[in-house]
């Protein structure tokens, strides 16, 4: 038994030998420019494990806006340019819309939603089900949900501005679960709400490119789970479990009582479990339950992050903060308060809304596409089964594009939708996988933005002698980045 051990791991690495040196060799000559390749190991160690669009933009500074890197022999693409994420993802989408197949989000069971699932049939299905449910005509319906719980947020954070992140996110995740399940989350320890947000945390750290060696090595997961290194093994199982309780748990809940008239309508479960009457195959069943935990996954930390970085730009500007809210006095007036529907009469606000998406964007990296044939861009091979990362960071902080990226100035658009839509078709993702909760996220945005505005001065805190105590502008890494309030508001 004992000398099986030292036999196991030989085997173990001369596998994964062979395995670098046949994907290396398959590679062939004239890919785009990148970062130098080592042989076997590639540029992996270039790679940061942390906000790795900072390294992709600094690269792009060098390399230009394709930039190639080998990572253990894994082809990946960094695309650093809006026009050529359109060329690609947009115009060659028939190829360009696989997901890479990440074997740590694999192992944790989150390939089951449609976000990360290749680009087959039942991504189709899955996500065709959400688009009907959130396409610009249906998301009206949850319009006076969405209006309701900003005003909410409002009076929490009026009573107790130091609960910010936490209030926030209670009411987006209060208004995704309802439009999901049809269950209304009234706190912040609900079990669906806790387990959702676990989830997600899971989800944008096994997401991270480049972290984890098994992405790389899939045959790292068949290691003895009693061997040092293959600890990412029992991460992944503990991941697994929470995930499938986060997907199954609040859909049987909403299946269970939606006789006892307990379940809100309308909702997605609901309303599907009606189409069907109640007579779904296991198959039809089992994709639902991934969808509405796509449709939780995809709308709760973004949202949430977006409306962070919109408190962080107010009590940094307050100038801008000020426009905007005469512009809502001038148009609203003081009688009401604003509604999704005035968006159209609002284009400060619009701007403003803009200049948060571009100034940090909730997915800096986007969600990793894949190519599923070989290409040719511009005279460079991009060899098939790269893995495709939209660094959308850069693309919204070219100072060619957006002069003085790092400042929030909603002027930039000078009012002209064309401009801000500009913004959100990067921001918001490429070609078939763009994402398919964007009309009904733009909702929730624009009321929470608008209803703040209308009610509150947001202002940073004093300390005892009276100074002003600005919060620092950092960030989170991993595929959702959110703001880290460092002081309270
Ligand atoms: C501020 C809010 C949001 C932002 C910034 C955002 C951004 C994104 C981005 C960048 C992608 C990846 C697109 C790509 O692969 O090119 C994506 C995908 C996705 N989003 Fe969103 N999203 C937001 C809100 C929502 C909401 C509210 C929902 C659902 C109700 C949602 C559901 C999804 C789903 C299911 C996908 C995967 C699509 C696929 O793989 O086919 N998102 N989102």
């Amino acid at each position: 038994m004992s000398g099986s051990v030292p036999i196991a791991i030989l085997a173990a690495a001369v596998m994964s030998a062979g395995y670098l040196f046949w994907k290396s060799a398959a590679r062939k000559n004239n890919v785009p420019p990148g970062p130098r390749r080592w042989p076997l190991i590639g540029s992996v160690l270039e790679i940061p494990q942390t906000c790795q669009w900072e390294t992709f933009s600094k690269w792009a500074k060098t390399y230009g806006s394709i930039v190639y890197v080998d990572a253990l022999g894994q082809p990946m693409i960094v695309i650093n340019s809006a026009k050529v994420a359109n060329d690609l993802l947009d115009k060659r989408s028939s190829i360009y819309s696989d997901r890479p197949i990440l074997m740590m989000p694999t192992l944790c069971g989150g390939t089951n939603s449609f976000a990360l699932q290749s680009y087959s049939e039942s991504w189709r299905q899955q996500r065709k089900i959400v688009a009907q449910d959130f396409s610009p005509a249906a998301v009206r319906r949850y319009y006076p949900l969405q209006e309701t719980e900003a005003r909410k947020l409002v009076h929490g954070l009026i009573d107790d501005p130091s609960t910010l992140a936490r209030q926030t996110q209670l009411r987006i995740g209060a208004i995704i679960i309802r439009v999901a399940y049809g269950h209304y989350v009234t706190d912040e320890n609900d079990p669906l709400l806790t387990a959702g947000l676990t989830a997600m945390e899971i989800f944008s750290k096994a997401t991270t490119p480049g972290v984890w060696a098994v992405d790389f090595l899939p045959m790292l997961r068949f290691l003895p789970s009693w061997l040092p290194g293959s600890e990412f093994l029992q991460i992944a199982k503990q991941w697994r479990k929470i995930v499938i309780g986060a997907a199954w748990d609040p859909y049987l809940w909403c299946k269970k009582n939606l006789a006892t008239g307990t379940v809100l309508l309308p909702n997605f479960c609901a309303q599907y479990l009606a189409a069907e009457d109640g007579k779904m195959s296991e198959e039809q069943e089992e994709k639902l339950v991934w969808a509405a935990l796509s449709m939780f996954g995809g709308g709760l930390d973004t949202n949430a992050s977006s409306i962070l970085t919109f408190f962080l730009a107010m009590i940094l500007n307050p100038s801008v903060q000020h426009k905007a809210q005469d512009e809502i006095d001038r148009v609203i007036g003081p009688d009401r308060l604003p509604v999704i529907q005035d968006k159209a009469s609002l284009p400060c606000v619009r701007g403003l809304i803009a200049e948060v998406f571009r100034w940090h964007p909730a997915a800096p990296l986007g969600i990793a596409h894949a190519l599923t044939q070989d290409d040719v861009y511009d005279d460079m091979r991009l060899p098939k089964g790269s893995v495709v990362i939209p660094n959308a960071w850069h693309m919204l902080h070219d100072p060619e594009v957006y002069p003085n990226p790092m400042e929030f100035d909603p002027d930039r658009y000078q009012g002209l939708d064309s401009e801000m839509d500009k913004v959100t078709d990067i921001s918001f993702g490429f070609g078939r996988r763009a994402c398919p909760g964007k009309y009904f996220a733009e909702g929730t945005f624009f009321a929470v933005v608008s209803t703040v505005l209308a009610t509150c001065e947001i202002s940073p805190i004093q300390d005892t002698e009276g100074n002003t105590v600005l919060p620092d502008i950092s960030y989170t890494s991993g595929t959702i980045s959110a703001f880290k309030i460092s002081v309270p508001f």
